[in-house]
């Protein structure tokens, strides 16, 4: 699968958040949006997946060198983000049982052994509106990593994670995103050292 941006631009108002971005994501791919707060990497990502929609410029998603439509690629994507809240009044099950609904998981695994995976499985009946922060943390990664789709974008992945959670974050990385492509939005090494391709959001203002 590849993503091409062609002189895309973003504008809220009038202030540019970024302009002429003309590049190509494709296959397995590693990819990091790196920056400082407030550069546009959460909106960068946020255009490529479609949430937003670019004020200029062209975003095309092909399979096998046949377009997609925009309305299509939800399917073939998967993201955890700060902005993208869990449904508060599910218990964790629900809210895995209302998410396989759309996505599958990966081969292989069920809902309890992601559980087991993330370290949530005591948390299997407890309503998400009483997770700490991590163990929400930990939830949206394991709904992004584990479902069977070939392009994983994160915005800020390690948020609110402890030691424990960041070295899980890396293992999930190692063991099941190697051959998909992962566009990470960050300014923390931890969260995108894995990157091959580094793209400075500050070289298009
Ligand atoms: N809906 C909006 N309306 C107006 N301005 C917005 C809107 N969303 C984002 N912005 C502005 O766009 C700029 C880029 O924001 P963005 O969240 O993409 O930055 P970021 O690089 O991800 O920052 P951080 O590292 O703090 O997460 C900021 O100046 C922000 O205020």
């Amino acid at each position: 699968m590849t993503i091409s941006l062609n002189q895309v631009g973003k504008r809220y108002n009038y202030d540019w958040i970024f302009r002429n971005v003309s590049l190509s994501f494709s296959g397995n791919g590693h990819y990091a949006i790196l920056g400082p707060n407030g550069s546009g990497k959460s909106t960068l990502l946020q255009v490529i997946s479609g949430h937003h929609q670019q004020s200029e410029g062209k975003v095309l998603y092909q399979i096998d060198s046949k377009s997609l439509d925009q309305d299509r690629f939800f399917h073939h994507f998967s993201i955890a983000a700060p902005y993208l809240e869990l449904i508060e009044e599910f218990s964790l099950q629900e809210c895995f049982d209302f998410h396989t609904r759309f996505k599958s998981w990966l081969p292989g695994l069920s809902s309890q052994e992601i559980m087991q995976i993330v370290g949530l499985q005591k948390a299997r009946h407890k309503q998400i509106r009483y997770f700490s922060s991590g163990m929400k943390q930990r939830a949206k990664l394991a709904l992004a990593i584990f479902s069977d789709v070939p392009i994983v974008l994160l915005d800020e992945p390690c948020t609110n994670l402890d030691a424990a959670g960041i070295q899980l974050y890396r293992e999930l990385i190692e063991r099941y995103c190697k051959n998909r492509m992962v566009i990470v939005s960050s300014n923390d090494i931890q969260e995108y050292g894995f990157c091959e391709t580094l793209i400075e959001i500050a070289q298009y203002k």
